[in-house]
């Protein structure tokens, strides 16, 4: 077996059932091949119960990791002498009460009522890597960005997930699943669909061979791979897409491209799994309801944990490779999209504007896409 296919079939179902076991409110064990090893929760699904049995697991007391954009949103800067990771930050959470755990991580609560106590601060070393990815274990569930962590003496692992009937996940695999995921993809099913605005259309199913998320290739017209293809880069909007929700521009621009390679003969629309920016659905609301308080988008997204766009195009270049189309003219205004194409091989020969009018309701957020995105006008 290769290389690439004998790490997916490894990578990609360990993550998978890692990430089921923190959406159940299990604890998993996240280890290093150095020995290094922490049992973690997600802080959402955690509760006083699950807590305790953390606590009576380990016969230690649980740190609660931060995103460092969701500790600057409780108002912990990022100069505190006391943060010891860059992109992660432990509280320590003795004396706390867990609801006051659970609402230093979830933004839709006002963390100001919580006194953080100079103690709550960590003062040793939370060990960076297997923070850094049990955090990260949480996006994939598409949970809040915050875990409980308990750092486990240097070989115990093994003895602790026979114990106590624990799923051990590696840190690397964690960090390697959404590429290993992306190049692993495969087609899994192709039919035609004719559509009201492009009747020659065929839907083509992608899903990495060892499970994960699944993502769509419509092929509208007839599209010439010998030439530079008109190529849409579409992330997922239920909102937008499905309700026609006026918050946003999505709707407007995924049937506006549809129309638009119909009529230049053709073209390819790829509808990426990444709704929210990559934060998942259940976030984006989340942060719907802080713009509704104040914040634009993109500092929405900062206040749940997460940086303004979580969103990783190699899934979109596989694709694109597979379908025979590696030159390609890009319906967006985000140069970010067409960055990263570039960086996964495919040659972007030009980046054609996708503008719609304001609706009446999404003014502010189409100017805060210029004006914190850099998307052109
Ligand atoms: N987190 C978050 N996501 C949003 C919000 N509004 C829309 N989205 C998501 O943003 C994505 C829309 O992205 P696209 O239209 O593909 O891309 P874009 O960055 O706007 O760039 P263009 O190619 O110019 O349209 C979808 O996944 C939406 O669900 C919001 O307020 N918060
Ligand atoms: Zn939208």
């Amino acid at each position: 077996m290769p290389a690439l296919e004998e790490n997916a079939a490894r990578i990609l179902p360990a993550v998978e059932r890692a990430i089921a076991e923190l959406r159940r409110g299990a604890a998993v064990i996240v280890q290093r091949p150095d020995g290094q090893s922490a049992l973690i929760q997600a802080s959402e699904t955690s509760s006083e119960e699950s807590l305790n049995e953390l606590r009576e697991i380990s016969n230690a007391e649980p740190c609660l990791l931060l995103t460092a954009r969701r500790a600057a949103a409780i108002g912990i800067s990022e100069a505190e002498p006391l943060i010891n990771t860059t992109e992660v930050i432990a509280f320590a959470l003795d004396g706390m009460s867990p609801e006051a755990a659970a609402y230093l991580a979830d933004p839709v609560h006002d963390p100001l009522g919580i006194n953080l106590r100079h103690d709550n601060f960590l003062t040793t070393e939370v060990p960076e890597i297997l923070a850094r990815n049990a955090v990260l274990l949480t996006k994939l569930a598409c949970l809040l960005p915050a875990a409980l962590f308990v750092n486990l003496p240097d070989g115990t692992d093994k003895q602790l997930a026979e114990e106590h009937n624990l799923l051990v996940v590696s840190a690397d695999d964690i960090s390697s699943y959404r590429s290993t995921a992306a190049y692993s993809l495969k087609k899994v099913a192709s039919a035609q669909v004719p559509l009201e605005m492009a009747e020659k259309t065929t839907v083509v199913a992608f899903r990495p061979k060892d499970g994960g998320t699944e993502h769509l290739a419509l092929v509208i017209g007839d599209p010439d791979p010998n030439q530079p293809t008109l190529i849409r880069l579409h992330s997922e909007c239920f909102t937008g897409d499905l309700l026609g929700s006026l918050r946003c521009d999505c709707g407007d621009q995924l049937r506006g491209a549809i129309r638009l390679m119909e009529e230049q003969g053709g073209g390819i629309l790829l509808y990426l799994s990444q709704e929210g920016r990559g934060i998942g659905l259940m976030n984006k609301l989340r942060a719907y309801e802080l713009q509704d308080r104040g914040a634009d988008t993109s500092d929405a997204n900062e206040l749940v944990g997460f940086d303004p766009d979580e969103r990783v195009y190699i899934p979109a270049a596989e694709m694109l490779r597979q379908l025979g189309y590696d030159e390609v003219r890009l319906l967006t205004n985000n140069p970010e999209k067409a960055t990263s194409l570039i960086e996964c091989g495919i040659e972007v020969i030009e980046m054609v504007p996708h503008h719609f009018p304001s609706n009446g309701h999404n003014e502010f957020y189409l100017k805060t896409k210029a004006t914190r995105f850099g998307h052109k006008l």
